[in-house]
């Protein structure tokens, strides 16, 4: 296909960031200037949250992975510079490397044991870690148990010790800043999509060449670094730790912020930060004269505020936010440049075997899904996979594609053994997949979320991702995303969320999504189903094209007119075995099928 550049509509406009940073840096600047002390000290606790929450937000807005355990992350890197400082008179600039280092290595430990868990498992075990930590702190004879370590020394950045708020906060809010823009970049990038993917579930993510198990401990890691970078500026600036800020209180409150502000979003880690210590500052001063006695009363408010919260704007305050703000409304032309095309495969030449399926079987307990399956796909073919609800087919589907392993039998593709692989394997040996029920980032653009597609054909680190020095790469990426989109007609909806999309339009972005895997196999668990009668003409189409540019095709379907008229061969399951194989008119024909397939009816 010609690599030209493609030009979109687009319903944001790319220059509207462009007032941002500078607009930051000067409220950097100016803030603590124009603000009163007290002011600013608080300003400042708010930086040191809002760099805890844009960890959380990224492991747990983003990547889905709750944690109520990144205060103990916090304490232990305050902690680590407090003793170093206190006990051994070590330089703050020395316990800053050392605190990132141990905490980066207990996350990395700790992601070993928590990551196996899933559903609920993993919030109870970061819960259950974040209360060990907390009395650790507390009965650490060294540590000065429940009344903690004072005396700890001050920063000192050029000669000056920082003693003043105001310094403070030009340090805090410039790490503040760069960390904003550094998980920006990371999430407009290959490893950012990648990350964005975990919500999608792991049988997708794996699916388009994600390793779901390394991304998810690098944002465990990634969050305890911000979590510590926050205790370590907590523990020189206020001069004294004890455990009660690294408490689970403290991670609750954590986790409460990014709910409030916008779990999904950089900036609403900010906003919810502000927001709760403005309100609970506030709560703290006038609650008690209303009440007419001391204590902790802003846990009720924060309560209560909470459930408002998730009645009324789910997502949290920032997305309600932009909804209404001046620049959203902007309308632009986003550009997707042209750019070198990504590495492909080499092509078989039509005709010769691909995959081979040999006596394949599936038990799930004593269920047999899959019995003895027997068949061939060439190259350039398109197969139709039939049989009734229950038949066995998306579980033929999963074998092949490696979410689940063969109970018995062997399946090959181009010769080689692929029924013991992962499916990231399976993947990168040239087998794509769609899902019967569309497995997309309803949030993502179109564009990114085929993007995802492409992600194992260029490799990016997150460091390169952060650091902006991913540029070309993932230029190519994008262009290579938007060259499927186009292949298969969807360019005018490329920037569009993939949710806002109809039912059918998201099962084609799916099918561009496999395309973008580079596949020579692709396997369609029920394309047209949602879609209405030209979109399915339509899709016929794109899938013959796709014939005729050598791509084999194995498509399991309920529309017999569109099935018949498509397919050069069908395989019929009942039962989890093969009932009959053949060309389409021979299969129309079989007693066996038509009393199994369609009651009898002819
Ligand atoms: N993970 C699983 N655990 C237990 N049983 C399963 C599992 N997956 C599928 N099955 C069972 O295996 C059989 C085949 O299911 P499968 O989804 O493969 O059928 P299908 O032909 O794709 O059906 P449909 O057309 O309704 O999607 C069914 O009886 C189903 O309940």
């Amino acid at each position: 296909m010609k690599v030209e550049t493609l030009v979109v509509p687009a319903a944001t406009a790319p220059a509207r960031r462009r007032w941002g940073l500078p607009l930051a840096l000067l409220l950097i600047a100016v803030l603590p200037l124009l603000l009163p002390q007290f002011q600013v000290t608080l300003f400042n606790y708010i930086g040191l949250s809002s760099l805890v929450c844009m960890g959380l937000v990224l492991l747990t807005g983003i990547g889905g992975l709750t944690s109520f355990g990144q205060a103990a992350f916090v304490g232990i890197a305050a902690y680590l510079s407090a003793w170093l400082g206190t006990a051994y008179g070590v330089s703050p600039w020395l316990t800053l490397p050392l605190a990132l280092i141990v905490t980066a290595l207990t996350a990395w430990s700790g992601s070993l044991l928590t990551l196996r868990l899933s559903g609920h498992y993993l919030p109870l075990g970061t819960l259950a870690w974040g209360i060990s930590v907390y009395y650790l702190f507390g009965n650490l004879e060294f540590l000065g148990g429940h009344g903690g370590l004072s005396g700890i020394p001050s920063l000192e950045l050029f000669g000056f010790e920082l003693r003043e708020p105001s310094s403070w906060f030009w340090l805090i809010w410039s790490i503040v800043l760069l960390s904003v823009l550094a998980i920006r970049h990371l999430l407009d990038s290959r490893p950012g999509r990648a990350i964005r993917a975990l919500k999608g579930g792991v049988v997708m993510a794996e699916s388009c060449g994600v390793d779901t198990r390394h991304y998810k401990t690098a944002i465990f890691i990634l969050a305890a670094l911000l979590a510590a970078l926050s205790g370590w500026l907590y523990a020189h600036m206020q001069r004294f730790v004890n455990p009660t800020p690294f408490g689970i209180h403290a991670g609750i409150e954590y986790l409460f912020m990014i709910v409030v502000g916008g779990a999904g979003y950089v900036w609403g880690a900010l906003l919810g930060a502000a927001l709760i210590t403005l309100l609970k500052t506030q709560l703290q001063d006038w609650l008690p004269l209303l009440f007419g006695q001391s204590g902790n009363f802003e846990g009720i408010v924060f309560g209560v505020l909470i459930i408002v919260v998730l009645l009324c704007a789910r997502d949290g305050l920032w997305p309600a936010l932009c909804r209404w703000w001046p620049w959203r409304r902007a309308a632009g032309i986003t550009v997707v440049p042209p750019a070198e095309p990504l590495p492909l495969q080499p092509k078989p030449a039509r005709g010769e075997p691909l995959l081979d399926v040999a006596a394949a079987r599936k038990e799930f307990g004593g269920l047999v899904a899959v019995r003895d399956m027997d068949f061939r796909i060439a190259a350039g073919e398109i197969v139709g996979l039939l049989g009734p609800n229950g038949a066995g087919k998306s579980t033929m589907f999963n074998l092949i594609s490696g979410v689940l392993d063969a109970t018995s039998g062997e399946i090959r593709f181009r010769g080689e053994r692929i029924d013991q692989l992962p499916s990231r394997e399976i993947l990168a040996r040239g087998i794509g997949r769609t899902f019967q029920h569309v497995r997309l980032i309803p949030e993502m653009s179109v564009l990114e979320n085929v993007a995802i597609g492409a992600h194992s054909r260029l490799q990016v680190g997150i460091g390169a991702a952060m650091l902006r020095l991913d540029r070309e790469a993932e230029a190519r990426l994008r262009h290579e995303a938007a060259r499927q989109i186009e292949r298969v007609g969807l360019a005018e909806d490329m920037h569009r969320p993939a949710g806002s999309l109809s039912l059918g339009q998201q099962r084609i972005v799916e099918i561009a999504r496999a395309l973008a895997t580079d596949p020579l196999l692709l396997l369609l668990d029920e394309p047209a189903a949602g879609l209405r009668h030209l979109e399915k003409q339509a899709l016929a189409e794109v899938l013959d094209r796709l014939r005729g540019e050598g791509m084999s095709v194995l498509i399991v379907e309920h529309d017999m007119d569109f099935v018949m008229n498509l397919v050069d061969r069908l395989v019929v399951m009942e039962f989890g075995q093969k009932l009959a194989e053949g060309l389409p008119l021979e299969i129309q024909n079989n007693p066996a099928v038509l009393e199994a397939y369609l009651g009898g009816v002819e």
